[in-house]
């Protein structure tokens, strides 16, 4: 009898199974903590049948987002702490799951397989680094070796290799789960996701997978979190209260409109690397409104994210009555939420829970869906992107 890894073919019977029973994982630009998202699927590709069985978010502590701070968006890093921390948050994300399945009381033996999108801890698409000699690159910590050996269940992780590999941006990957979870003939659809960054994906109601297109588009709440935290100490702006007692400055908002990322050719992905403070407090120099006071400012940053999606959308897709299904922390906040009303007044605007998808577990469920994808699927061919399956195999043993 030939020799064989057990590991494969447990593998291969788990790819085998009529259904999977799995967890995703996502940790986001906002570090505000763990999504878990215990999920079932039947099938794969379009034909998938997903059910989300659990969901949780566990807030990271103080002491674990300073840690990540170190290192997170910084361009001069210590390596040591990089190190550690890959590690670190593998088993801490772990740590985490085994902390989730007690309380839902599922015993880790019974999951298939967890799927970890792990930290992204520096993202660096080539028309942002600029660097000659140099490709897209992007970079997700929190190893998945450290999951599997803890948790004793198999684990996929480190999904955005393979896309940027393959000559993507590494991001979004979001329309690869989009098109099986949100697709419906005859209608022209919109999902947004507004997390620490803003990204859509749009599914033409034609069905034809040549024509969807998903894109980052901007800002999320990365800058209003960041002018919360260092302005009234708050991690972001609950319920949009401070931006609502705020006046957004004009000035200020066409300058920090001006960026040339907003006129790249799509896809193009971003992040917290562009759309810092420093970027802010430039715009801010530039228009001499260093001193506007601070309830302007989380008003003018808000106003920021809701006008770039808006013109993004605006400008891309005309079409009358177009639906947008919206998810992320962002599309909790109210000035948000009515800013993209008022700007976008031919739209419908809803949640993504009227396509079954909880708007909160949207990205988790993402990667539960890439996990499955990569265990029995095949690669899809859809707009731009690379046709490919993604992650990496970890096993306990
Ligand atoms: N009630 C609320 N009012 C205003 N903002 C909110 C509310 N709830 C959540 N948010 C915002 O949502 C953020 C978290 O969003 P989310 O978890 O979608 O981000 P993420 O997954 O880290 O981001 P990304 O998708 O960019 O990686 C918070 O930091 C906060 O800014
Ligand atoms: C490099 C990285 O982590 N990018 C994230 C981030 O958060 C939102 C936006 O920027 C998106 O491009 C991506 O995540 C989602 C899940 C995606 O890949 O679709």
């Amino acid at each position: 009898m030939p020799a064989l890894n057990l590991n494969l073919s447990k593998l291969f019977n788990i790819a085998q199974k009529e259904e999977r029973l799995c967890i995703g994982l996502m940790s986001g630009t906002s570090l505000d903590g763990l999504d878990i998202a215990l999920c079932r699927f039947k099938g794969h590709g379009i034909g998938t049948q997903f059910r989300l069985l659990n969901f949780m978010t566990i807030p990271y502590p103080d002491v674990f987002k300073d840690e990540v701070k170190q290192v997170f968006a910084k361009r001069n890093a210590d390596l040591e702490k990089v190190c550690l921390l890959n590690d670190y948050i593998g088993g801490y994300h772990a740590d985490l799951i085994l902390q989730a399945l007690k309380q839902w009381e599922i015993a880790p033996a019974d999951v298939d397989f967890i799927a970890s999108h792990g930290q992204t801890i520096y993202h660096a698409p080539q028309h942002q680094h600029k660097q000659a000699g140099h490709g897209n690159a992007t970079l997700q910590i929190g190893d998945g070796d450290h999951i599997a050996v803890k948790t004793g269940i198999i684990t996929i992780s480190d999904f955005r290799q393979k896309h940027v590999a393959a000559g993507g941006e590494g991001a979004p990957l979001a329309l690869y789960g989009d098109v099986i979870l949100g697709s419906k003939t005859g209608k022209d659809r919109v999902l947004l996701n507004i997390g620490g960054i803003a990204n859509l994906t749009y599914l033409p109601g034609d069905g034809d997978l040549a024509k969807v297109m998903s894109t980052d588009i901007g800002p999320g709440n990365t800058l209003i979190d960041a002018a919360c935290r260092a302005y009234f100490n708050k991690p972001f702006d609950e319920d949009a209260a401070i931006a609502l007692s705020g006046e957004v400055n004009d000035v200020l908002l066409e300058a920090l409109l001006q960026h040339p990322f907003f006129n790249e050719q799509l896809p193009k992905t971003t992040g917290p690397e562009l759309f810092n403070l420093d970027y802010v407090a430039d715009a801010q120099q530039a228009t001499r409104t260093l001193n506007i006071n601070k309830a302007d400012l989380i008003a003018t940053l808000s106003a920021f994210t809701g006008r770039s999606i808006a013109q993004f959308i605006g400008k891309n897709y005309h079409s009358n009555r177009l639906k947008i299904f919206a998810s992320g922390g962002g599309a909790r906040n109210p000035y948000i939420r009515s800013y993209l009303k008022k700007a976008l007044p031919a739209a419908i605007i809803t949640d993504t829970d009227e396509l079954g998808i909880n708007p909160d577990a949207k990205e988790a469920i993402l990667f539960a869906l890439l996990g499955n994808e990569a265990l029995c699927g095949e690669p899809l061919n859809i707009g731009r992107n690379p046709a490919i399956l993604m992650g990496k195999f970890s096993f306990p043993l």
